[in-house]
């Protein structure tokens, strides 16, 4: 399988916005091929992780290999590497993108170019890529392909005569793009009598082999048995396997310049062997690893506590078995005087944070109570020191502030000329800076702000899918951090801070945040024997207050008699209820109250 000339292999990738078909695209050239027989199809081979196929998103990368004869007789090798499709790990699809010399960007003909369409397409171009158009769905009535071809030559600036047009569900124009893939995308570069250098775009944990590498060589050959060194960890193994992604595991001897493959080497972490790393020989190095390997930071943090407090072991060991698999997942154990034992957890993004959780209580059975996202602030003390803050509560004390700096995103939004205004109105609220505003085609708008990423992360996707009925897409990248005048609001219930709850705010709005966070908080915590308190503070200084008023009833009142099921009955039902909520004090907190904030950015 291996040894096959380096002019017949071609390395491809897919780039598509959401939902424009790059998953039933990628199932239909396997099929097509021949490398996943129909009746082996599982819907959609390469999104392989269960919460993917829930959300219909990808997250992970993986690559296959096809076996494809051309109409000019030859043979030839396609690799396909798969993209992740969300503006957390785009780093991850550039690493992907690194790997391959051509892409088919994939543009749905019944809607047209979108904004992760632009992102990923900018990502291809600054890695060289040959950028083959196809224009998908073309089976749906409200297909216009000759409308979003020009749109694609007018936004994007790719010649679109021969574009594509195809329909992946209904097998429409799919010779048409293999043969494209082999004319089109350049061979690789014939690198192999260099020292080995190969860049890794996806590692997973085993539990059995250790992690699995997927990587592309660039340079040289790796065997099996070769003594290899990560060159941006230091870490050196012997490789147990090398093999090819057929689209399962297939054991090969060796694997050459311009091949896609896996390795296994009995490593113990992702974090040895990180997306963008470069493997090459222990015993003969490159000299320089590929260029662009950064590593992960996270963007988004947040606490994570067991309802329970004797699961907090438990916890532990289910962040320590995820983060086998997960480089970008960072966490420490925190204490909060409110909630007891937990972890502050780093994210890429909302959505791996998402992704996490879920796992840990769907796969680790925990119950947790997590408190809202925080993006990563700079504060300047007056000492002169740089301390960066992830949690509202242990920003340093006013009068230990030289000054504030919060991270800020360039954001693109892209959306049908309808829903400008009210979209401009939501930017602005969120404190953004309009740049600019461009007429894609007649009907279509790109609108770019710069704005906090704290502003970003407070659900401002889903007002903005609501504000559009669903038509607007964003992306956005960070573009550094900027001073603001930013106070911190703590809340108080019952008389007690609940450092969970305190946020960080811009101070024009924080009497806005702080009326409707009370508001909001009495109506999410239920009523008790005793009536609560609630207040928002700046400092000292209580800036709104509500109360919860005291339950008036005992609700066993009602079961008269000695009708003992019945009670029994009716305290089930309150211990359900109370599944999710944090004791704090003498107040019962439920988990919605934590997330509080998110619902109340927009409107204040
Ligand atoms: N009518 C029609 N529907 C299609 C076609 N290709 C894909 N779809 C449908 O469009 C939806 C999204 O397709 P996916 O392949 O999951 O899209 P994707 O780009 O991989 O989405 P993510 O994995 O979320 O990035 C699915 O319901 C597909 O069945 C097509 O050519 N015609």
């Amino acid at each position: 399988m291996t040894d096959v000339p380096v002019q017949r292999i071609r390395n491809f990738s897919i780039i598509a916005h959401i939902d424009h078909g790059k998953s039933t695209l990628a199932d239909r050239l396997l099929q097509e091929t021949g490398t996943v027989e129909s009746r082996d199809m599982k819907e959609q081979f390469l999104d392989s992780m269960d919460i993917e196929r829930e959300r219909g998103i990808t997250i992970k990368l993986q690559a296959a290999r096809m076996n494809y004869t051309a109409q000019d007789g030859e043979e030839y090798i396609l690799n396909l590497i798969d993209t992740p499709g969300h503006v957390d790990f785009s780093y991850e699809v550039s690493r992907s993108l690194a790997a391959c010399e051509g892409a088919l960007l994939v543009v749905d003909a019944s809607q047209g170019v979108e904004a992760q369409t632009l992102a990923n397409v900018y990502l291809a171009l600054e890695n060289d890529l040959e950028v083959i158009p196809v224009l998908n769905k073309i089976d749906l009535p409200g297909a216009e392909p000759d409308r979003v071809a020009g749109e694609i030559e007018e936004v994007i600036g790719l010649d679109c005569t021969e574009a594509i047009q195809a329909s992946a569900k209904a097998g429409i124009g799919i010779d048409a793009i293999l043969e494209s893939i082999v004319k089109d995308v350049p061979p690789p570069q014939d690198n192999v009598d260099k020292p080995l250098r190969a860049l890794v775009f996806d590692s997973y944990y085993d539990a059995y082999r250790g992690v699995v590498v997927y990587f592309r060589v660039m340079d040289g050959t790796v065997k099996t048995g070769d003594k290899v060194r990560f060159m941006a960890s230091g870490k050196e193994y012997v490789l147990d396997e090398v093999g090819v992604l057929a689209p399962n595991q297939v054991k090969v001897d060796a694997l050459h310049a311009g091949e896609v493959g896996y390795l296994s080497a009995s490593i113990k972490a992702v974090e040895d062997a990180r997306v963008g790393d470069t493997i090459t020989l222990a015993t003969k190095p490159a000299k320089e690893p590929f260029p662009g390997y950064v590593e992960a930071t996270p963007m988004v943090f947040c606490g994570l506590f067991p309802t329970d407090a004797d699961q907090f072991p438990d916890l532990r060991e289910a962040l320590d078995k995820l983060r086998l698999n997960d480089a970008a997942l960072q966490y420490e154990p925190e204490t909060s005087s409110a909630m007891g034992f937990g972890f502050r957890c780093g994210f890429l993004g909302l959505l791996h944070m998402e992704i996490v959780q879920e796992r840990l209580e769907r796969e680790y059975n925990l119950d947790l109570i997590t408190t809202a996202p925080s993006v990563v602030y700079r504060v300047t003390t007056i000492k002169d020191e740089v301390v960066l803050v992830d949690n509202p509560a242990h920003l340093p004390d006013v009068q230990h502030r030289e000054k504030m700096e919060e991270p800020y995103v360039k954001m693109e939004v892209i959306t049908p000329e309808t829903y400008v205004g009210t979209l401009m109105e939501l930017c602005q609220q969120r404190r953004g800076a309009f740049i600019d505003m461009k007429y894609l085609t007649p009907g279509r708008t790109t609108l770019v702000y710069e704005m906090p990423l704290a502003e970003v992360v407070t659900d401002f996707f889903d007002q903005m899918k609501s504000r559009s009925r669903g038509y607007a897409s964003m992306e956005y990248q960070l573009i550094g951090y900027r001073v603001n005048n930013l106070v911190k609001l703590d809340v108080m219930i019952n008389g007690d801070p609940v450092d969970p709850l305190a946020t960080i705010v811009h101070r024009d709005k924080a009497y806005g945040v702080g009326r409707a966070l009370a508001e909001k908080l009495k109506e999410l915590i239920p009523r008790h024997q005793f009536k609560i308190p609630i207040q928002a503070a700046i400092g000292a200084k209580v800036i709104a207050s509500e109360h919860i008023p005291a339950l008036r009833k005992d609700v066993l009142a009602k079961c008269y008699g000695g009708d003992i099921s019945r009670k029994k009955k009716l305290l089930q039902k309150q211990a359900k209820g109370k599944k999710r909520m944090k004791s704090i004090g003498t107040v019962d907190v439920p988990q919605a109250a934590f997330m509080a904030v998110l619902k109340i950015g927009s409107d204040s």
